[in-house]
């Protein structure tokens, strides 16, 4: 991802990548209200972007596209709350720290910006601080925050479940070439969860062998993300973007988490580039983006 100024400014710079569910089955539901997910995931060359700098008494600045819309939401933002959580666990080491974000993902959006932040604010104070935890305490500091942030920590392909806790590296994965497309309407993901209609769905199963970019299409064009439907009720939008991605070339397209981000998969960057630049001509007020997603080598 571009450094964009943070990189000079800052000593310790941290990509907050946004996250693709490529699939998501609601499997079951746990005795907490939380619900049971199969998740194939992928992580976007695009997203947020954190710098860390030590300071006299702490402080937490906001720019890019976004910044504004979080700007009024006083210690609640999931970077203070990972600041704090993190600080409160190791102690004395935690000096003050000046954390600025650079927010470009729409907010409440299903690519988990809030989550990736999170992730990238322990991923960069572990550094500023010179500290390393045993991975299962960074692991249970990351699910406090929300289910996303222990895969949002990862930001490589993957399969999750339980809640998003069970991770499984998946190494074959190959990068994909995208459009991210959003009506810039937040979704409530525990309103989508409620308006499901069924809980108890097939699991999703990946053949073992599943090589190629072809075969992977194939298997994830079999898949569902079962809060697809729940959501659309509650945002219309999400039809007609998902319609428009159809019509500029995607091979595939599916919502991303809750909602309302959909992703085009098409053939190669620059049909991806081509499509966002007409799709952002018929739309100027939504947003479109076209990114590539990183690979299982890395
Ligand atoms: C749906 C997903 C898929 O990746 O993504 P997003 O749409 O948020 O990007 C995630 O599971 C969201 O994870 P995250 O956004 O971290 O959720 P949390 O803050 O832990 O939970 C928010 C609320 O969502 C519901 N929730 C979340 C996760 C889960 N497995 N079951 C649930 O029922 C609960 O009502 C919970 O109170
Ligand atoms: N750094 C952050 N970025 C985005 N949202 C945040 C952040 N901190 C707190 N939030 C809150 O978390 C909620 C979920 O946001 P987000 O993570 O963008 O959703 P999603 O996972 O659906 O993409 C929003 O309602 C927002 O107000």
């Amino acid at each position: 991802m571009p450094e964009e100024g943070l990189a000079e400014a800052f000593g310790v710079t941290e990509a907050a990548r946004a996250k693709i569910n490529l699939a998501l089955h609601v499997t079951g539901q746990r005795a907490d209200g939380y619900h049971l997910l199969d998740m194939l995931v992928t992580f976007a060359d695009c997203g947020d972007r954190l710098g860390f700098l030590p300071a006299q008494a702490d402080a937490f600045t906001l720019s890019g596209r976004f910044g504004e819309t979080l700007a009024g939401d006083g210690g609640t933002n999931l970077v203070l709350r990972a600041r704090d959580l993190l600080r409160e666990a190791v102690g004395v080491l935690a000096f003050p720290v000046h954390i600025h974000l650079e927010k470009n993902l729409p907010v409440a959006s299903g690519i988990g910006g809030g989550s990736a932040d999170a992730a990238a604010t322990l991923r960069g104070l572990m550094r500023l601080w010179g500290m390393s935890l045993p991975v299962e305490t960074v692991a249970g500091l990351a699910l406090k925050l929300g289910a996303d942030v222990p895969m949002c920590f990862e930001s490589r392909p993957l399969i999750a479940r339980g809640i998003g806790e069970k991770i499984e590296a998946v190494p074959d994965l190959p990068a994909f070439a995208m459009v991210l497309a959003n009506p810039l309407k937040g979704v409530s993901t525990p309103e989508v969860f409620r308006r499901l209609a069924t809980k108890n769905n097939p699991a999703l199963n990946l053949a073992a062998d599943l090589a190629g970019t072809a075969g992977w299409l194939a298997a994830i064009g079999a898949a569902r993300n079962d809060l697809e439907p729940p959501a659309r009720e509650l945002v219309p939008e999400i039809s007609a973007i998902s319609a428009m991605l159809h019509a500029e070339g995607a091979l595939l397209t599916r919502m991303s988490g809750s909602g309302a981000t959909c992703f085009g998969i098409f053939s190669n960057i620059a049909a991806a580039q081509q499509a966002a630049a007409a799709l952002h001509d018929a739309r100027p007020d939504w947003y479109f983006q076209a990114t590539e997603t990183v690979s299982g080598g890395m």
